[in-house]
């Protein structure tokens, strides 16, 4: 048993912050040292592979244009490789649920009747210690069929009956690169939280997923390019000789949601082919990734208001299309991605529209050679697979079927940003102010997925809110609001007053995180330095385990 609430130094790993339920169950002495052992031989190159992004950008801002890589054009032209076969509970992935690891989400996502659930430790989750460890116990439960709950009002949560094979098949999504876990220090240094979330997830389950005919599963968020890619496929390998597993267990669907990974789709499949299972196209950080890249290259790369960045803008078209060629050319199953539409069980007019929506979404992901796609809730399940269903008929998947040979690899395509019909609008800049400011108060209470007006909003969603407004604000005059409504330039001046009166209108209650999440929100939307993630300064002030001490003294030195 460890000693509450004191930090604690077992073989060089130092574990801080409060003493969470059954954390003895998960941060054994064994998977600490398998924690160690993956920090001390990969955390250096993940900190040159986040150095080299910030080059990138760099580069970016200076004019630089990302393109397909000529050093790796053997690779994408030579047609005789493939994939590994796709593995067990991988070759039907028609509908794919998301959603935070909490225990209740968690039984209700497998109790959904989708084919995958993408056990989120990402986008929709606060990566607070708590959720974190949580997610951890709530897995390992799930995995072995010992989960309940029963909330504080006595209603019951339990697995339902069906086969394991009827069961949704688990697949993680561990943090990006660029978070890191400061509970979990190794030799004095944080780990990073990718590697805490796969370490912890792999050690306790890669065998008996195997026993139960499954294995372990992943999806690779916010990858920038094939190195990242490679990183992770060293980190397989190393895992699988540890715990004695055959090479080639592990699958990984990369998410490409970020502009320069779209050029290297292939490379990525190629550098994890062995373990790669497909590709996902992470739409709402895909654009997060064009506003931040090229935030300070002028009008070509001005967005319009976020409700106007829809799928049918000829550069989501071009990236979509020519991720669903990538995959299937490489054995490899194409996944879609999140429409924001959220059912409303208490408001059938919107729940009408959210299913509507949704099913247009889903409709031309299918025809668009799609093998499956995403949704964020369990009234969806249905939707997306009668929509499916009707494509793929007998077949598990469309990767032979639908090759899409007529699409070509085509940078401008994916560049095509100033071909996105729409203005930026006051209505877009309050929206972004109002649903940013409300995503982050959801999130500093712990919930990393939150429906604000019927549509899902999470950490990638946000990420788009607050860099639009930084944008439109740098961009100078080549952010005019729409015509109808005057030559306004959106100034910092005028976003602070929107703000002031979006603020006043929110409605507080006792105990709410308003205050914080203003703040937190302002300090990236209108920061000179662009923050690289809202979420970084976020978690340093709130989550981290030296957040109160550095509250306390910026509240002494006020
Ligand atoms: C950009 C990206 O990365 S997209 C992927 C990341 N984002 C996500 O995964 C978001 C997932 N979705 C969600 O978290 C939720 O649907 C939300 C927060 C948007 C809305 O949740 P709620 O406000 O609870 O919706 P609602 O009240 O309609 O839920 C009805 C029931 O469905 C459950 N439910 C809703 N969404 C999910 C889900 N994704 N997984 C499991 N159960 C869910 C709720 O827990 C609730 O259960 P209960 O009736 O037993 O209490
Ligand atoms: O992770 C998914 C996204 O759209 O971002
Ligand atoms: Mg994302």
């Amino acid at each position: 048993m460890y000693p509450t609430d004191q930090p604690i130094t077992i073989n060089g790993v130092t574990l801080q912050g409060p003493h969470l339920p059954r954390q003895e169950e998960i941060l054994t002495p064994e998977a600490l040292d398998f924690l160690a052992m993956l920090h001390r031989r990969f955390d250096s190159r993940r900190r040159e592979l986040l150095q080299a992004r910030g080059e990138v950008r760099r580069r970016i801002a200076e004019g630089w244009t990302p393109g397909f890589l000529p050093e790796t054009r053997t690779i994408r032209e030579d047609d005789s490789w493939r994939v590994a076969p796709l593995a067990p509970g991988l070759k039907d992935r028609r509908v794919e649920i998301t959603g935070p690891v909490d225990r209740k989400m968690t039984i209700n996502a497998l109790n959904s009747g989708a084919k995958c659930w993408l056990a989120d430790f990402e986008d929709s989750s606060t990566p607070s210690w708590e959720n974190m460890l949580a997610g951890q116990v709530n897995l390992k439960d799930a995995i072995r069929r010992q989960i309940d709950f029963t909330t504080p009002e006595g209603k019951e949560y339990r697995l339902g009956g069906v086969q394991l094979v009827d069961r949704p098949t688990i697949i993680v999504r561990p943090r990006g690169w660029h978070l890191e876990e400061d509970h979990l220090l190794v030799d004095g240094q944080p780990m990073a939280g990718a590697l805490v979330d796969f370490g912890l997830y792999f050690f306790h389950n890669a065998k008996e997923l195997l026993r139960r005919g499954r294995g372990p599963y992943f999806y690779l968020p916010k990858t920038e390019n094939h190195l990242e890619a490679r990183l992770w496929n060293c980190i397989f390998v190393v895992a699988q000789d540890a715990l004695g597993i055959p090479q080639g267990t592990v699958r990984a669907t990369v998410l490409i949601e970020t502009i320069t990974a779209a050029f290297e789709m292939e490379e990525i499949l190629y550098q994890l082919r062995n373990h790669a299972a497909g590709l996902n196209a992470g739409r709402w950080d895909y654009i997060f990734s064009i506003i931040k890249n090229f935030r300070d290259r002028g009008e070509d790369f001005v967005l319009p208001d976020r409700a106007d960045v829809t799928m049918t803008a000829p550069m989501m078209r071009a990236y979509t299309e020519q991720l669903v060629r990538a995959c299937h050319r490489r054995g490899a199953s194409a996944i879609g991605g999140m429409a924001a539409f959220i059912p409303n069980r208490r408001d059938p007019e919107a729940n009408e529209a959210a299913l509507r929506k949704v099913r247009e979404d889903k409709t031309r992901e299918a025809a668009d050679g799609f093998d499956g796609s995403w949704v964020a809730h369990p009234d969806l399940v249905p939707v997306a697979r009668e929509v499916f269903d009707e494509v793929l008929g007998e077949l598990p998947n469309q990767i032979r079927a639908r090759r899409r040979d007529d699409v070509q690899p085509d940078a401008q395509a994916l560049l095509a940003v100033s071909q996105t019909p729409g203005a930026i609008t006051e209505a877009g800049v309050r929206m972004n102010i109002e649903v940013g400011i409300r995503y982050v108060e959801s999130w500093l209470r712990g919930n990393g997925a939150a429906a604000i007006h019927n549509l899902m909003e999470d950490a990638a969603t946000a990420e788009i809110s607050r860099s639009q407004i930084w944008q439109w604000i740098n961009a100078g005059s080549q952010a005019q609001l729409a015509s109808g409504e005057g030559t306004r330039r959106v100034t910092r001046d005028w976003v602070e007053t929107l703000m002031e009166e979006e603020f006043a209108r929110i409605e507080r209650q006792e105990g709410d995180r308003f205050d914080d999440a203003r703040e937190v929100f302002a300090a990236s939307a209108l920061a000179e330095e662009f923050p690289d993630f809202l979420t970084l300064p976020a978690y340093r002030q709130f989550l981290s385990a030296e957040a109160p001490l550095r509250r306390e003294l910026s509240g002494a030195a006020a």
